[in-house]
């Protein structure tokens, strides 16, 4: 079995995430890139990652009209991300455009609802119900639009992997049982989500914020 998961390289300096991914390597399976890393070193950063020799989770959660998310996706072809993500609430043409534009060996898997999300802030964007049914909701139309797989988390990824068994099924919100959940509000231990069918385990201040984080990376891989 290849290591599941991947660290979020959630730093603000590249020296940092650099050293961070060699220390950590031969525990861990990727090494996820979001957000804040690619603002910060966009390009380039995600070149001197890809140098560490691990596959690269490109997360930049596209979410606009399908022209402009297509274009984005063929932006990234020279990355050569192993996953890439789009916001599944953008929308069924959206999603096709974006794995049409994505290149060959990319994995293009939707964000359902954001781990650091409840019922109660579900209800403050209007949509009506629960957890569950909203990733189920979105992880259909993410299948209908030919995505590969979703984003979603460990309480959800038992009912999404019944419904959608050739899925590739991404899921952060990962605590150890001593962990701190900081702003996770759906959280479950590796390898909770590991034996409900996760493909790939998103794993950032557990590791990044460790007193020591390859101790921490080999304590996650030690209980998978
Ligand atoms: O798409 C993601 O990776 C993502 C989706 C989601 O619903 N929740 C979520 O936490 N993430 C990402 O997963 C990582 C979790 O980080 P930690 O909470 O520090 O483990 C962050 O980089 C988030 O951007």
């Amino acid at each position: 079995m290849t290591n599941p998961v991947f660290v979020a390289l959630d730093l603000p300096r590249l020296e940092d995430a650099k050293g961070l991914a060699t220390r950590v390597k031969s525990h861990v399976g990727g090494f996820k890139l979001g957000l804040e890393f690619f603002c910060a070193h966009g390009h380039h950063g995600v070149h001197e990652i890809a140098h560490v020799g691990l596959p690269i989770f490109l997360d930049l959660k596209f979410h606009d009209i399908p022209n402009t998310v297509a274009g984005a996706m063929q932006s990234i072809h020279v990355l050569e991300p192993a996953i890439v993500t789009v916001h599944a609430s953008g929308g069924r043409a959206m999603m096709e455009d974006a794995k049409a534009a994505a290149s060959e060996h990319c994995k293009v898997v939707g964000v359902t609802m954001l781990t650091s999300l409840d019922e109660r802030d579900l209800a403050r964007t209007g949509v009506a119900g629960s957890a569950h049914d909203q990733v189920m909701r979105l992880a259909e139309l993410a299948e209908t639009a030919g995505l590969d797989g979703i984003v979603c988390s460990g309480h959800e990824v038992a009912a999404v992997r019944k419904q959608w068994k050739s899925g590739f099924f991404v899921v952060p919100g990962i605590r150890m049982k001593d962990n701190s959940v900081g702003d996770q509000k759906r959280v479950v231990t590796p390898r909770a989500a590991r034996d409900d069918g996760a493909s790939v385990l998103v794993v950032g201040r557990p590791v990044t914020r460790a007193e020591d984080p390859v101790l921490a990376a080999r304590a996650i891989e030690a209980t998978l």
